[in-house]
């Protein structure tokens, strides 16, 4: 397919999930099977185009002040991937399977509109009535914050010390020209093209042999701050697939003895599977079974209860720009409650002195620091750890993790804009009474 026959099938299938209310991803499997003849990089290309109309879905309309699938191409190309006037009309020429020419009107709004007067909600690329919740905790910036939480995510490895460390994976990763993480010790970057391709990194020796897995430094960052040590008892209650299961088990080093379940066994399949390729000896899964407590017998003997709380996932819009155009007011409410929940359920858990790590990867303020300061209300025998405290385990990188990230007096949130980050919330609560 040509570059042009490619920006002709985007705008196809950006109708299609418009009109049909299909997910992105879905909308792209069927095209994908429809279109057979279409190789993997024409599907990577298409993939990368529609994925990043989603990223800019609401500022490339205002820009050509048109909200047709063709127009939020053209808008999106100019504001997203930088593309002039002249570029554009040579692939919009009205050939065979290209895009019929640029009107003159739409050469118009290329040349004399821009972004300026857009409210922050359009600027920023997300639903209105989100508006009031990120002013809550950003303010002016929420526009900025806004614009970065909808950029390309890059690939984020973290290196398992378990079996190996920074500089081996490092050459053994080379011809992905991947580079050291900012923040973390163990983290290693990929950047990711336009054309949606992912490098194959579930191919390489190292991910194959539990070397390396793929995690987003702020997810990194989070399990860094819970500080879990080796010979600890630690349950993380919200396991799921095992992202901060596997983290946590290499900051142990293979001592003490972490627990991992999560209230749903669906989300727990894949754990075995990455435990056992990282190495991890000292891991107890316990799926639960109909009503019963998998965590009946444990009473006040766990140092640390990671809670990975659910969310609205606001912090990871960047990897999923189709989500937050789906998102609506009452999963919101419904996350709350859900947090409420997971809290409750850390406290007959925690030993005195121990304590609970309550993440999101929101930056809803709701979900975060409002829900800390209810609990601590209800639990006056938790309190927040200080947060300058809690960044100590960052080492000589915590002056500059504290200029970087926000904080409130119930912890720290990491966003794509000031950490370069997924958005991950932390608060650190110990018991104290
Ligand atoms: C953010 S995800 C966990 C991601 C995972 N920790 C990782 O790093 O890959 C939140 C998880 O909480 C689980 N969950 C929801 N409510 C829960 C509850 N009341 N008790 C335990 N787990 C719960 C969900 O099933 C989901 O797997």
């Amino acid at each position: 397919m040509t570059p042009a026959a490619r920006l002709s099938a985007a705008i196809e299938l950006i109708d299609t999930i418009e009109k049909d209310r299909v997910p992105a991803a879905k909308a792209l499997k069927e095209w994908g099977t429809a279109h057979r003849y279409a190789g993997s990089g024409d599907r990577a290309a298409i993939a990368g185009l529609v994925w990043d109309v989603l990223r800019r879905y609401a500022s490339s309309a205002f820009l050509m002040d048109s909200d047709t699938a063709r127009a939020r191409l053209i808008g999106m190309l100019r504001l997203e991937r930088s593309m002039d006037t002249a570029t554009m009309a040579a692939m919009f020429d009205g050939s065979r399977f290209a895009p019929e020419p640029l009107t003159e009107a739409e050469e118009a709004a290329l040349s004399h509109r821009s972004l300026k007067d857009a409210p922050a909600a359009i600027a920023g690329d997300y639903p209105e009535w989100l508006d009031s919740h990120l002013a809550k905790v950003f303010g002016e910036d929420r526009a900025a914050e806004a614009i970065a939480m909808a950029s390309r995510a890059p690939l984020d490895l973290r290196v398992n010390t378990l079996k190996s460390n920074r500089d081996k994976v490092l050459k053994a990763l080379a011809h992905l020209h991947a580079k050291p993480t900012p923040w973390s010790p163990n983290g290693l970057r990929i950047a990711l093209s336009a054309d949606a391709r992912n490098p194959g990194i579930q191919a390489e020796e190292d991910f194959i042999k539990g070397a390396v897995e793929v995690q987003d430094e702020g997810s990194q960052l989070a399990a860094l701050l819970t500080a879990a040590k080796p010979g600890e008892q630690v349950i993380d209650l919200c396991a799921g697939a095992g992202g901060k299961t596997l983290a946590l088990a290499a900051m142990m080093q293979g001592k003490g003895r972490l627990i991992a379940t999560d209230s749903d066994k669906r989300q727990l399949v894949p754990i075995h599977e990455r435990l056992s390729r990282a190495g991890v000896h000292n891991a107890d899964v316990r799926t639960p079974k109909g009503d019963t407590d998998p965590l009946a017998d444990i009473s006040a003997t766990a140092d640390l209860v990671v809670l990975d709380a659910p969310c609205t996932g606001t912090g990871t819009w960047r990897r999923n720009p189709d989500a937050k155009w789906r998102m609506r007011p009452g999963a919101l409410e419904i996350r709350l409650k859900d947090q409420a929940e997971v809290l409750e359920r850390a406290v007959p858990l925690v030993k005195a002195g121990g304590r609970i790590a309550y993440i999101t990867c929101s930056v809803l303020p709701e979900e975060n620091g409002e829900q800390v300061r209810a609990f601590v209300a209800k639990h006056p025998e938790f309190a927040v750890v200080p947060p300058e405290q809690t960044a100590s385990v960052l080492w000589d990188k915590a002056d500059e993790f504290a200029e970087a990230a926000m904080q409130s007096p119930e912890g720290w949130l990491m966003t794509p804009r000031r950490t370069g980050t997924d958005g991950f919330f932390v608060s650190i609560l110990r018991r104290v009474g």
